[in-house]
């Protein structure tokens, strides 16, 4: 699967908040988007995910421009985690996560075995087969997340969009999101787009990185390449020196 944007422009207010040329992305890569705050990743996610449309320029998913595809058929191939998640009063985890399945059922379609294994497995795989009885609305923030990404695996899309997944993990669950999130990419080899702001953790999982700055691409590339401090400098606009981590060696971004 390949969606790629071309000429891609959006105006807010003014001024162009993204502008970029060409940008293709596949199924099978693990690619993570940084940027400091306000440089277009979400507006650029949500272009991806068709929650907004460019004012200039075309997004295609494999050759088809995706304004074309139906709901379902788009969420059969797309699933999207946005920053802000919705809410969702008197839903517990479990018929929120029954809802990834709504892209696989037609009006005639009923609820099969192959749907309730989707969603066991989800929860399984997110820890929160224990919460499944609980309502969404009263988890903690990081468990309203994890439920909210158990929701996107069930939907077994190819290609995951998941828009700052980690912001209110952990150290311990953003480390077992983004394990869970490779694993899927390793052996399953779905696609995955994901926002985030930590560079050590982009680094540490991602096969490519894209770093926008003021709406624009300003690196695309390894995480190898993408470690240096003149670049991440550039980036966030505070001096950023690399360490070696104890014991591994890996190069981990401080400030300096
Ligand atoms: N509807 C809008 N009207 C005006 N400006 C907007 C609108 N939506 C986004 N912007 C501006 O566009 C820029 C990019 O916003 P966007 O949310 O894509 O950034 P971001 O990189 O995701 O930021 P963050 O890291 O803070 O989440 C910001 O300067 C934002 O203020």
């Amino acid at each position: 699967m390949k969606l790629s944007l071309s000429d891609i422009r959006v105006h807010r207010d003014g001024r162009t908040i993204l502008g970029l040329e060409e940008l293709t992305l596949r199924d099978g890569e693990f690619t993570a988007i940084l940027g400091h705050n306000g440089s277009g990743k979400s507006t650029l996610m949500q272009l991806m995910a068709r929650q907004m449309r460019p004012d200039e320029g075309e997004i295609r998913l494999d050759g088809e421009p995706l304004a074309r595809y139906g709901q379902r058929d788009l969420a059969r191939r797309l699933a999207f985690l946005p920053q802000q998640l919705p809410e969702v009063a008197g839903l517990d985890v479990r018929e929120l996560v029954r809802l990834g399945r709504f892209p696989w059922r037609g009006l005639v379609r009923r609820w099969q075995s192959g749907d309730a294994a989707a969603v066991d497995w989800a929860l399984e795989q997110t820890g929160m087969a224990d919460y499944a009885t609980h309502l969404v609305d009263e988890l903690s923030g990081g468990e309203r997340q994890r439920a909210w990404i158990a929701m996107l695996l069930a939907q077994e899309a190819p290609m995951l969009l998941l828009d700052e997944p980690t912001s209110a993990l952990d150290l311990s669950h953003q480390y077992e999101s983004m394990t869970l999130l490779r694993n899927l990419n390793r052996s399953a080899g779905r696609g995955v787009v994901v926002i985030l702001h930590d560079v050590n953790l982009a680094a540490r999982y991602a096969d490519r990185v894209i770093a926008l700055k003021h709406g624009e691409v300003a690196f695309d590339g390894t995480p190898e390449a993408m470690l240096s401090p003149h670049l991440l400098t550039t980036l966030y606009g505070i001096d950023i020196n690399l360490i070696p981590q104890p014991g591994t060696q890996r190069p981990v971004a401080v400030v300096a």
